[in-house]
């Protein structure tokens, strides 16, 4: 299992990767104990420069180079604490949601699972390849879908007969090309809505030991929807790991088994999906 990013304090947690309440038990319908994912007392810690007095004179500029020995409140750098001592293990074959307010940690908590951002504190160990599908995925807008799908695919690690092999399937199960050749378009002439379909046709043609997947699903029409849950059940019984950010309680519902619910960074809950769903819908009064 290797480790993803440890932070400066995380020596204090070497070898011991059991959080400090204890792994939560994997959901009903997990196919294997292995572990893919474990966080253990996570803290990620967002540094914005230059946030304390607004002053963005050349003086005020200088002034901070020249602090730069003193500490970091002093030079007007501002954290932003969007994680706070969260622990979990993941286990082959799940399917795991994210659930939670705007701003209280989802995708920061998948970019550290990627290994995109340092931990403040605590470990993410991942057994495989982390891959992060997001809204943001970087995909070139001036090339055409065509090049992109074998951009896309290079990027993942498929060789290029693999891509060859799977590029109509990319294809047709984006339904790009249902309205017109436009697979042969620069994505920049794409709606949003096409271009995250192709994000998720590229990333979906692989599978991932831990595909994580950034409210991907609600950028599509329905249709398109559907059966991108049918691939993300398919992707988990092919015993890879799922995590699904989203504000669609009824997409969480239809693919994943298991919640983890975060509000202001800290995890609230972890279970099955139906309880912590149950007790969100409480508190977010739907
Ligand atoms: N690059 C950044 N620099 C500084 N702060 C950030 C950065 N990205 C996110 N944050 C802050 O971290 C906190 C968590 O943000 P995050 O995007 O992880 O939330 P989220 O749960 O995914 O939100 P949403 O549901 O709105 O997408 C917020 O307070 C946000 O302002």
């Amino acid at each position: 299992m290797a480790e993803q990013n440890a932070g400066h304090d995380a020596g204090q947690n070497a070898g011991r990767i059991t959080g400090p309440d204890g792994e939560p038990a994997p959901a009903q319908g997990a196919v294997d104990r292995r572990p893919t994912v474990i966080a253990d007392n996570l803290h990620i810690v967002y540094r914005v420069n230059g946030a304390r007095t607004g002053k963005g004179s050349a003086t005020a500029a200088l002034s901070r180079i020249v602090k730069r020995g003193s500490d970091e409140a002093a030079r007007g750098v501002r954290k932003v604490h969007a994680v706070r001592g969260v622990s979990f293990v993941a286990y082959r074959g799940e399917a795991i949601g994210l659930i939670g307010s705007n701003g209280s940690g989802k995708s920061t908590l998948l970019r550290a699972i990627a290994g995109l951002l340092p931990a403040e504190r605590g470990k993410v160990y991942t057994d495989g390849q982390p891959s992060l599908l997001g809204v943001n995925a970087a995909l070139m807008n001036d090339l055409t879908g065509e090049r992109n799908v074998i951009l896309g695919g290079l990027a993942m690690g498929m060789s290029r007969e693999q891509i060859k092999e799977r590029y109509q399937e990319i294809v047709d199960f984006s339904g790009i090309n249902e309205k017109g050749d436009f697979i042969t378009l620069p994505m920049r002439t794409y709606s949003s809505g096409m271009a995250a379909r192709l994000r998720f046709s590229i990333a979906a043609a692989k599978d991932h030991d831990v595909l994580m997947i950034d409210e991907a699903l609600a950028t599509g029409d329905r249709t398109f929807q559907r059966r991108s849950e049918e691939r993300i059940r398919e992707l988990r019984k092919e015993a890879g790991t799922v995590f699904l950010v989203s504000h669609n309680n009824k997409s969480i519902r239809d693919t994943c088994n298991r919640v983890l619910w975060l509000e202001r960074g800290e995890l609230r809950m972890d279970g099955p999906t139906e309880e912590v769903l149950k007790e969100y819908e409480k508190f977010t009064g739907k």
